[in-house]
């Protein structure tokens, strides 16, 4: 069964379809990229997929429940993790209190950090931050981290609510190459060992051949091709529009 079924997604904005019509699946433990030149409306997608934004019509079922009419928090709760192009943490706490944070909340217990709750959920914190590699910077002041590191400290983050769906806006942006192979790699594993399904967009193609098992490209709002990264890579359509270089809306009736 699919973990998510999108279909006929749509919203305008004015006379703009931002998103028309989008329906895809993804599967369980699928690493699904969205992609499209600027303006093609992944964000717009994404934002309906996780409650900020509610679509003009159409349907996103999450292991057979309607998320659209829910509230971000309430899709949050019922599996959908998201981590954000600018990084959300406490600053001032240290990667392990933030992490502690996340599965406070996300076991719904109340926040009393200067008493018991220090000790709280330290184990698991330790496990969540053992997974992407960052327990030997659990003591550490989320302000002194390196961007990369916050970046995988953000994915643990993400963790502690046991997404069944976790979507990566631009995962990698502001990340030197490197780090950003470090980072999808480190993605894919976890998206292998742990179960979880990926849906993520990115403007690094490199990224996205050398990671997704599956691509759909959006252009002007609509889906114009879904496939491995060899038939986006041999798509015409998709050439011509994307990878082109050059002017990226240049192709009529599209
Ligand atoms: N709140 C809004 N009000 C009006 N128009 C909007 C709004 N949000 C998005 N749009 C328009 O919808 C279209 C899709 O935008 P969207 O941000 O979803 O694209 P994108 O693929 O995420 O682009 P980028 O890669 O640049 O982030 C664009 O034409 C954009 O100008």
């Amino acid at each position: 069964m699919s973990v998510l079924e999108v279909r006929d997604l749509s919203k305008s904005f004015g006379g703009v379809e931002a998103v028309a019509d989008v329906s895809f699946d993804l599967g369980a433990g699928e690493f699904l990229a969205l992609i499209g030149p600027n303006g093609a409306g992944k964000t717009t997608c994404f934002n309906m997929l996780n409650g900020y934004l509610r679509p003009d019509r159409g349907s996103v079922k999450l292991e057979g429940r309607e998320l659209v009419g829910r509230r971000p928090r309430a899709i949050v709760r019922m599996g959908v993790g998201r981590t954000f192009q600018i990084t959300r943490t406490f600053l001032s706490m240290t990667v392990r209190e933030n992490v502690q944070m996340a599965l406070i909340s996300h076991h719904k217990r109340m926040f009393d950090f200067w008493s018991r709750a220090v000790r709280m959920y330290e184990g698991e914190a330790d496990a969540l931050l053992d997974l992407v590699s960052m327990r030997d910077q659990a003591a550490r002041p989320c302000s002194e981290l390196a961007y990369g590191d916050l970046k995988r400290l953000e994915l643990a983050i993400a963790l502690a609510h046991e997404p069944a769906l976790l979507l990566m806006d631009e995962p990698t942006a502001g990340m030197a190459p490197s780090e950003r192979v470090a980072l999808m790699a480190l993605t894919g594993e976890i998206v292998k060992s742990r179960g979880v399904s990926v849906l993520f967009t990115e403007h690094d193609m490199d990224v996205v051949f050398a990671h997704a098992h599956r691509i759909l490209v959006l252009n002007r709002g609509r889906l114009i091709a879904e496939g491995s990264g060899a038939e986006i890579r041999e798509n015409p359509l998709v050439q011509e529009v994307y990878l082109g270089g050059g002017t990226v809306f240049a192709a009529e009736g599209v």
